[in-house]
Parts: structure tokens; sequence; C-alpha cells
């Protein structure tokens, strides 16, 4: 059981090794961050509803968190073959189109929560 929970204890340093990297190192992060402070503010001046909180919250985990993977992509295809290839151009395309995906939704969720109550 000691065992366990110093493994789970060290996994979850990792992690937020991880995530202080990603926000420390990443524009793309740092800017989604900013959009998402900017979101949280607007929730709160809005008073949007419970479940409004819990969409806008799970849209920008999603967004981040798909943004975190495709920087691993691209790190993991830079380390296995550096100089240019077609299909690493391929992999990091799909990966950048998983992130596009999840940000257009988030553009649509925001403007379903906030239009009504801008106009
Ligand atoms: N080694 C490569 N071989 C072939 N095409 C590549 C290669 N590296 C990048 N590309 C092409 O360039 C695009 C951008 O790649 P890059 O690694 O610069 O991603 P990025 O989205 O600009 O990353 P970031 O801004 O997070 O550094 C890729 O989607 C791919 O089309």
């Amino acid at each position: 059981m000691r065992y366990f929970l110093n493994s789970r204890r060290k996994a979850v340093g990792y992690a937020c090794k991880g995530a202080y990297l990603l926000l420390k190192t990443e524009s793309s992060v740092q800017i989604q961050s900013l959009i998402a402070l900017a979101t949280v503010l607007a929730g709160w001046y809005f008073e949007i509803s419970a479940l409004e909180w819990i969409v806008q919250l799970l849209t920008i985990s999603l967004v981040m968190s798909i943004e975190g993977l495709n920087t691993a992509v691209e790190k993991i295809a830079d380390f296995m073959h550096p100089d240019y290839h077609h299909k690493i151009g391929v992999i990091k395309d799909i990966s950048a189109g998983a992130v596009f995906i999840s940000a257009i939704m988030a553009i649509v969720i925001g403007c379903i929560i906030y239009l009504p109550k801008i106009f």
C-alpha cells in the first residue's frame, strides 16, 4: 500500500512537471490559458448557470489537453525523425487537426453560451 501511494505521488509530481513545462514553453498553451481565464471571468460576469460552467470547463480542459497531446506528438516526431519526411508532416498535420477541431467546437460552444447573453 505504501509503495502504491508513493508511486502515485511520484506520478502526480511528474504530471505537474509536464503541465508546468507546457505552460512555460508552449506559446499556444499560454494563449489558450489566457483565453480560458477570459472565459472564466466572462462566466462570472454573465452569471452563467451550473450546467454552462460544466460545459465551459470541460471545453477548456478538452482543448488544452489535446494541445498538450499535440505538443507531445510533435516532440516525439522531431525526436524520432528530425529531418524532413512526408509521413512526419502527415502525422503532425493530423495531430494539429485534432486541436483545430476542438478549438472550432470551443468557439461554437462559446457562441451558444454567450451570444444570447450579449445580444
Ligand atoms: N520533419 C518534418 N517533415 C515534414 N513536414 C514537417 C516536418 N516538421 C514540420 N512539418 C510540417 O510543418 C507543420 C508545422 O510543424 P511544426 O512542428 O512547426 O508545428 P507547429 O504547429 O508550428 O508547432 P509549434 O508552433 O507548437 O512549435 C506540420 O504540421 C507539418 O505539415
